[in-house]
């Protein structure tokens, strides 16, 4: 089992609502998920959890949230090296930057030193399709599995091979 964060920030809600469904996966899985709005937070928080799921909109044609500026500026200074993490977002593509916010984290928690478990999922507007929701869940298992089947230590480095829930 993993601690994992999923922390977000979501104006109108479509985020939050892929938190949610994020949320109900992992802990299908058997990991205990704390969840959080990404306001709430201090960056030192994130060092706390194997894991870390950020959900962030886009804003202003291809910017972060202000709600979200603070933390991506608190990361820089951070280690997260051994730290798992993923992006998800919604957007809309009629703006040429569709979810950009996730790249943005992407960039920044990576040059952190946290490893990628996966591409970015990024979501228009809502989810309301069997695509969107399949996509979603696809996410959530292909993160909650990673703790599954293989650990690093502090440094990064594979240690062992874990059973699987
Ligand atoms: C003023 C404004 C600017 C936006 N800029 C972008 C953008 O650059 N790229 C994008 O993909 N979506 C953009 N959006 C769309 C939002 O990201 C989208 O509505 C999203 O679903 C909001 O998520 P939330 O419900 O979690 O707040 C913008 C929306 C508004 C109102």
């Amino acid at each position: 089992m993993a601690n994992i964060l999923i922390t977000f920030a979501s104006m109108s809600g479509n985020t939050e609502e892929m938190a949610d469904l994020l949320k109900a996966d992992i802990e299908k899985h058997g990991h205990e998920v704390t969840f959080e709005e990404l306001d709430e937070l201090s960056a030192h928080d994130l060092v706390q959890y194997d894991g870390l799921l950020l959900g962030s909109y886009t804003w202003n044609d291809g910017d972060l949230p202000y709600e979200a500026e603070d933390i991506y500026e608190e990361i820089e200074d951070l280690d997260l090296t051994g730290i798992k993490v993923a992006v998800f977002g919604s957007g809309d593509t009629n703006y040429p930057l569709f979810c950009e916010a996730v790249h943005t984290f992407e960039k920044q928690l990576t040059s952190s030193g946290a490893t990628l478990v996966q591409d970015g999922l990024k979501i228009e507007m809502a989810p309301t399709s069997d695509e969107d929701f399949e996509k979603i869940s696809a996410f959530g298992d292909t993160f909650a599995t990673f703790f599954n089947t293989v650990t690093y230590n502090s440094l990064g480095r594979r240690t062992k091979a874990q059973a699987t829930v």
